[in-house]
């Protein structure tokens, strides 16, 4: 069985008269400790495919399985529990709380979580050791997006899911981010997923899913993927 198997999902929003179908009949499978990169156009579905994964937003009919539980069933509770517990979140804008320190906003993603790791400890492995104490403000935005990935990766999450984390950043920086990612993903061993319009990036991943349309449209295996000191854009 596979680890995570998106199953035919369909999602539709409501917005008075009128429905949206946000994904049609979406359908793909990945396996654990893979690197995915989810690419396709604006309103493709990317987002609330990842939302639906993450337990951040429910499917209005197909089946999520993600490590032997279908969580489309999950209730209030375990839902929650999964989301805490499961699921790193980095997003665009990284999202940090702006009147609490690096090791602060680290520190906050863990109160709620069983089996964290250490925030300084984690915040040391992306490069920050020397930057706990500094405020959102005072770091750069490849610094900013380091603790976003600290704090989801303190949590100790089985899948770290990525909503374009390099959008807001320049080249180099929006490399150096990637590089962070990849290596999360082959010395952890955690399952890592991309959202990126930037089809240069599929290059360093295991997999590539192309959405359109709220469907899946093609599914790429790449054997050998290469370095992202390899790819350009
Ligand atoms: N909460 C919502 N309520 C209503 N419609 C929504 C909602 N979230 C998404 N949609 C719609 O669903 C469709 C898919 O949106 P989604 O954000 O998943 O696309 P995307 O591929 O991530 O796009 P982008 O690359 O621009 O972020 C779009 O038409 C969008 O307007």
């Amino acid at each position: 069985m596979a680890y995570i198997a998106f199953n035919d999902i369909v999602k539709t929003y409501q917005m008075g008269e009128i429905s949206i179908q946000a994904l049609d009949h979406a359908q793909f499978e990945i396996a654990q400790g893979e690197l995915v990169c989810i690419l396709g156009p604006s309103g493709a579905g990317k987002t609330t495919a990842l939302n639906i994964l993450g337990g951040m937003d429910t499917a209005t009919s197909g089946q999520v399985l993600v490590d032997g539980v279908d969580i489309t069933q999950l209730k209030n509770k375990a839902l929650i529990n999964y989301r805490r517990n499961d699921i790193g979140f980095v997003f665009q804008f990284y999202n940090l709380i702006q009147n609490l320190t690096a090791l602060e906003n680290v520190e906050m993603a863990v109160q709620l979580t069983k089996d964290s790791f250490s925030p300084a400890e984690t915040l040391e492995k992306v490069g920050l050791a020397a930057r706990q104490n500094n405020f959102p403000a005072q770091l750069s935005g490849g610094e900013q997006q380091r603790v976003a990935i600290a704090r989801a990766l303190a949590k100790n999450p089985k899948l770290l899911l990525c909503d374009e984390p390099t959008g807001a950043l320049d080249y180099h920086t929006g490399k150096q981010i990637l590089s962070l990612l990849v290596d999360t993903c082959r010395q952890e061993k955690i399952t890592v997923i991309i959202i990126t319009h930037n089809s240069a990036i599929g290059q360093i991943a295991d997999k590539v899913i192309k959405f359109k349309n709220g469907r899946v449209e093609a599914i790429q295996k790449n054997d050998q993927p290469l370095a992202v000191e390899a790819i350009e854009w």
